[in-house]
């Protein structure tokens, strides 16, 4: 029997705090090479200070994170393996996209020589050959996220970390970007990808990370994850009228529902094994005087994984989980 190979990431029992105030506890994660891992949480849950540690930006308070099975806080060898792409756009306006990746490639360490290939890979992957002696700053956002993700590449990483990388880009620049991501994977590169977007989690991740308050709350393989929020399928969701009230609430939970507030209206979503059907949910509702917008019948996502998982998180008493409703 052979033993399965090492993963290329392995964060153990990690811990951060920023001055005293804890931001991260006990995080477990591992990723194998060519996997997409999507993580999702809310504001503040502590992404963004995952990906620092595991850029090796940061060191743990408390437990390792290894990638290629070294420190990437204290080993070059090992960061160099990490492309790190930020959630800002960390670019030179007044350069031009071919100039800027030679400047990343040059602070990646990669020799003069390699310089003109670096970027011309970087310029192909990310279908950047047509503006590349176009200034940056004069690029839309959607070109200056693809740049940024390039200048990430200059020393082929075997790991990507990519946050939130189509924040306020429109559906075209989005396809472009999940394209350049695409091309990434089949390459053989490992991603993890901080996004509040389920669809594109959906569209792109193996595997899917939920963080809330700086805890794993549930880390699976996407196929499992969404089999198993399905395995009690047909779903009725029932979008109501906004604002709903505590009665609508309380209405929804006898009914059998799990009602969600989504901001500008309540969507519930039938818990497992209630034997009503979509009229009888109707009828109760409006006997009841809740106002309904429509019922729908839909197989439940990400998205449902996502609130179920929060609402478990925030049912064990650790407050506040749940209820911030940000990753729509
Ligand atoms: N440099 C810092 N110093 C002090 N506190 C920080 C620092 N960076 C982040 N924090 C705090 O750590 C917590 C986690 O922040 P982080 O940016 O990692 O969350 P996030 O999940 O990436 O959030 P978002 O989805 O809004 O990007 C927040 O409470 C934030 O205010």
């Amino acid at each position: 029997m052979t033993t399965p190979p090492a993963p290329l990431l392995r964060v153990a029992g990690a811990a951060l705090a920023y001055r005293g105030s804890r931001v991260l506890e006990g995080v477990d994660l591992a990723l194998g090479a060519g996997e997409t891992l999507a993580l999702l949480g809310p504001n503040g849950a502590g992404k963004t200070s995952l990906m620092r540690l595991i850029a090796g930006r940061l060191a743990p308070g408390a437990g390792s994170v290894r990638v290629a099975g070294d420190d990437p806080h204290r080993t070059p060898a090992a960061r160099r393996a990490i492309g790190w792409v930020p959630q800002e756009i960390a670019l030179y306006p007044r350069l031009s996209v071919a100039e800027n990746l030679s400047v990343f490639a040059q602070l990646a360490g990669i020799a003069w020589r390699e310089r003109a290939e670096a970027v011309a890979t970087g310029l192909a992957l990310c279908a950047l050959a047509e503006v590349a002696r176009r200034p940056v700053g004069l690029l839309s956002g959607g070109y200056q996220r693809r740049v940024n993700i390039a200048a990430s590449l200059m020393a082929r990483p075997r790991l990507v970390l990519l946050d939130e990388p189509t924040q306020g880009v429109d559906l075209h620049a989005r396809a472009a970007i999940h394209a350049v991501l695409g091309r990434l994977r089949e390459a053989g590169t490992a991603l993890l990808v901080a996004t509040h977007d389920f669809a594109e989690a959906e569209r792109l991740a193996d595997r899917v990370a939920i963080l809330a308050r700086g805890r794993i709350v549930t880390d699976g393989r996407l196929s499992d994850l969404l089999a198993r929020i399905r395995a009690d399928a047909p779903e009725h969701e029932a979008a109501l009228v906004a604002p709903a009230d505590a009665a609508a609430e309380a209405v929804l939970r006898r009914t059998g529902f799990l009602p969600v507030d989504t901001g500008s209206t309540w969507r519930a979503r039938r818990l497992a094994g209630t034997p009503r059907d979509g009229a009888d949910l109707l009828a109760a509702l409006r006997n009841a005087g809740v106002p309904i917008a429509e019922i729908r019948i839909r197989a439940p996502g990400l998205e449902a994984v996502y609130r179920e998982a929060l609402a478990e998180f925030a049912g064990d008493g650790r407050d506040g989980a749940a209820g911030t409703g940000t990753a729509a």
